[in-house]
């Protein structure tokens, strides 16, 4: 064991057993988890090369190869728990997307949420035993963002009974699903619906595209891989072009919208019904923000332990990098922030769970916040982890740009999420569509609730505009920092609001007013999800008995509430008071910082990175993977070289 890594967790000022068992739940989930991920470490069916070295096909056939044996296996285990199967997963697939994703996360979930009791007979037994593989094909070449103008067309028969399914233009082909290339045989169908000659908009259809025996496409079916992509080179997404495709009406999923068999059409309780599945992966998105910057800290920050490199005073020994305060200063916010959307993370899970409880008793009145909400702490989180995941990459110097650190592998895998599953900036537009409208109900005298009722409260509290109260906070209490960042929320809300009522009155139109208010639109999103995330963490410290981990987490969270200040000085004050203070915390958690990262508790296998590893001997273990390159596999790789150098 390195002696630095040994000395940094001597020198701890908490117990990280238990902060494990806090993140996990209970000592009980953390043995548990660690059991599950110990069936994976140890399972010699799971131990590989590094996909680094291999080429994409070769990456791609391992990947459904380690899909199936997991299929297998978890059988064999006898683990249906979700949790606890996401756990395994994540064991197996480290930092990579396994073959099967989509099939697990859209095509599922999507079944159990829009398939009738009748059509869930059908199909769950089918896509549960893998007899159905499917995915999810929404977004065409043309269309990704705006789902109102997809052109993939499902036209009812009532002579047959069926919708006749095409791709009319080359905008119009599927194009990015995951699955779809080549793994999928069955996909759920985003496509507009036309019965008795009327257009009823998107609605979601299940289209077999390969043969169930011999997986060749079926007709009218061009399906493929839509080639190489900056990462996620085990995921064939792929393209879907339909020409006539006819499958039964029992195949559009008619939970909450029914075409009856002589094509009369019965409309849904709420036309974003169909927009669910979306809604659930954002807000699980937010866990995977947690994770990625977790993982990335724990590697830079065990890294920086074991690294000595310049001088810090004349003569001395070179220092551990991690005592550089600019290295500090770099990584203990992120740290912090890894943290805090941890608990965001869990809150979200929870807070979709609970809601989509209520929408299934018939009670969509909590939608609405609920799609705000994912939205917008999915564009919140991804942004500032993937911004965060490149500072742990640069922080690690030269060798934090090889792929054996794992950076590279977290970065390419986690920065589409700021991309799919709605890009962040149409994301944080929509959840300002909801904070603008909640902000007209607050003066016009409405009650608000949930995460929105700061709006009355600033409305109470002094009808002066809020924009014109200045912001003083007490930088060492918490709760003088929430105030600031609710504050700060309301005011920006405001500034968004007053800006659309300003270009409305140019008696320019409502779309126009928007988009010349979008830069304070997305601002004020911005705000009111960085007062979600500083408000939740504060809330999460009161849960928190042992007193040296409430210490620990209390710094962490000053810092990441006088952090946000710092990058957002403009909407504060007090910046030279606060730049101090961060200083004096940053020397505070120095001694916990491996602590810190080792409370995640990641495997070796999973961080999957030399630099990261417990035992910090990162040298030795960065030769030895180098060696296994496929390049020095032989010492005389081209010939051509050899015949220059001999040349005469
Ligand atoms: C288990 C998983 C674990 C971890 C996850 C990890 C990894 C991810 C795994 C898989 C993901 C892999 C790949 C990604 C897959 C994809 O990318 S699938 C495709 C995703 N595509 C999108 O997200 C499209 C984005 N666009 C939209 O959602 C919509 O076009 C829009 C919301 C931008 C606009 O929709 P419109 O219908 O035009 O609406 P509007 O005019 O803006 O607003 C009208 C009202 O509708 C409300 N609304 C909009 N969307 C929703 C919704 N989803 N739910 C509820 N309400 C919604 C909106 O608020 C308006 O309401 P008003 O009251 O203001 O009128
Ligand atoms: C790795 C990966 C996996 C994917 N998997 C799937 C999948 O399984 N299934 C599936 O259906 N799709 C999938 N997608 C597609 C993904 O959902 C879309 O790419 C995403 O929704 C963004 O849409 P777009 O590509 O049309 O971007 P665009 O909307 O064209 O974005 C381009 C720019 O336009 C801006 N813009 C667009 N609209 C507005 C607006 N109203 N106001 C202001 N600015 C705007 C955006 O902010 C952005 O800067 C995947 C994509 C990736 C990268």
């Amino acid at each position: 064991m390195n002696p630095d890594i040994c000395r940094e967790r001597e020198n701890a000022t908490f117990n990280t057993e238990t902060l494990t068992n806090m993140l996990d739940g209970s000592a009980e989930k953390t043995r548990r988890r660690r059991e599950i991920e110990s069936l994976v470490i140890n399972d010699p069916d799971f131990q590989h090369d590094d996909p680094n070295f291999m080429s994409r096909s070769e990456r791609y056939d391992a990947a459904v190869k380690k899909s199936s044996q997991m299929i297998m296996k978890l059988r064999d285990y006898g683990i249906s728990d979700p949790e606890e199967i996401y756990f395994y997963k994540r064991t197996a697939r480290r930092t990579f997307h396994e073959a099967f994703g989509l099939h697990y996360t859209m095509f599922l979930p999507t079944l159990y949420s829009q398939c009738t009791p009748e059509q869930q007979k059908k199909w769950l037994p089918l896509a549960e035993n893998f007899k159905a593989l499917g995915t999810y094909a929404q977004t065409e070449l043309g269309h990704g963002t705006h789902i109102r103008k997809l052109e993939t067309t499902a036209t009812y028969d009532p002579s047959t009974q069926e919708f006749v399914l095409n791709c009319p233009t080359v905008s119009s082909i599927k194009w990015w699903p995951g699955g779809l290339g080549k793994t999928s045989n069955h996909a759920i169908v985003l496509a507009q619906l036309y019965t008795l000659g009327k257009c009823h908009g998107l609605h979601a259809f299940i289209v077999p595209i390969r043969c169930m025996k011999t997986h060749q496409p079926l007709p009218g079916v061009t399906v493929g891989d839509i080639g190489p992509k900056f990462g996620f080179e085990e995921v064939d997404n792929g393209y879907l072009k339909l020409e006539n495709v006819r499958i039964p009406r029992e195949n559009m999923l008619m939970k909450y919208a029914q075409v009856e068999p002589d094509g009369s059409y019965l409309k849904p309780p709420s036309d974003k019904l169909t927009y669910g599945t979306m809604v659930f992966i954002r807000a699980m998105i937010v866990g995977e923000s947690a994770r990625a910057l977790s993982k990335s800290c724990t590697i830079a920050i065990r890294y920086s332990a074991v690294r000595h490199q310049s001088e810090l005073r004349p003569g001395e020994p070179e220092p551990q990098i991690l005592d550089y305060q600019a290295q500090q200063y770099k990584l203990f916010p992120l740290l912090a922030a890894a943290y805090a959307f941890t608990f965001v993370g869990q809150y979200m899970s929870d807070t979709y769970h609970r809601i989509t409880g209520h929408i299934n008793q018939g009670d969509f009145s909590q939608l609405p916040e609920l799609h705000a909400l994912a939205a917008g702490l999915k564009a919140f989180t991804t942004w500032t982890a993937n911004a965060g995941i490149e500072v742990c990459r640069m922080a690690c110097g030269g060798h934090g740009y090889l792929c054996c650190s794992g950076l590279p592998d977290i970065y390419v895998t986690f920065t589409p999420t700021c991309t799919y599953e709605g890009e962040n900036t149409v994301m944080m537009l929509q959840t300002a569509r909801f904070l603008v409208k909640c902000y007209r109900q607050a003066r016009e005298g409405q009650q608000l609730s949930g995460t929105v009722s700061y709006l009355n409260e600033q409305q109470r509290l002094q009808p002066q505009p809020v924009s014109s109260r200045p912001t003083v906070v007490n930088i060492n209490d918490l709760a003088s920092l929430v105030e600031a960042y609710k504050l700060r929320a309301a005011k920006l809300v405001e500034v968004a609001a007053k800006s659309l009522q300003g270009e409305l009155q140019r008696s320019i139109s409502q779309e126009d007013a928007w988009n010349n208010s979008s830069i304070e639109l997305v601002r004020a999103s911005d705000a009111h999800c960085h007062y979600v995330v500083v408000e939740l963490f504060a809330a999460k410290l009161s849960e928190i008995s042992d007193t040296a981990v409430h210490s620990v987490l209390n710094t962490l969270a000053l810092l990441y509430a006088l952090h946000g200040i710092t990058l957002n000085s403009g909407d504060f004050l007090q910046l030279s008071q606060i730049t101090q203070r961060i200083k004096a915390l940053l020397v505070e958690i120095r001694p916990n910082a491996v602590a810190l990262v080792d409370s995640f508790d990641y495997n070796d296998e999973m961080l999957n990175s030399v630099l990261g590893r417990y035992d910090g001997n990162v040298y030795e273990s960065m030769f030895e993977w180098a060696k296994r390159s496929p390049l020095n596999r032989t010492e005389v790789r081209s010939f051509i070289i050899f015949n220059i150098i001999q040349k005469k």
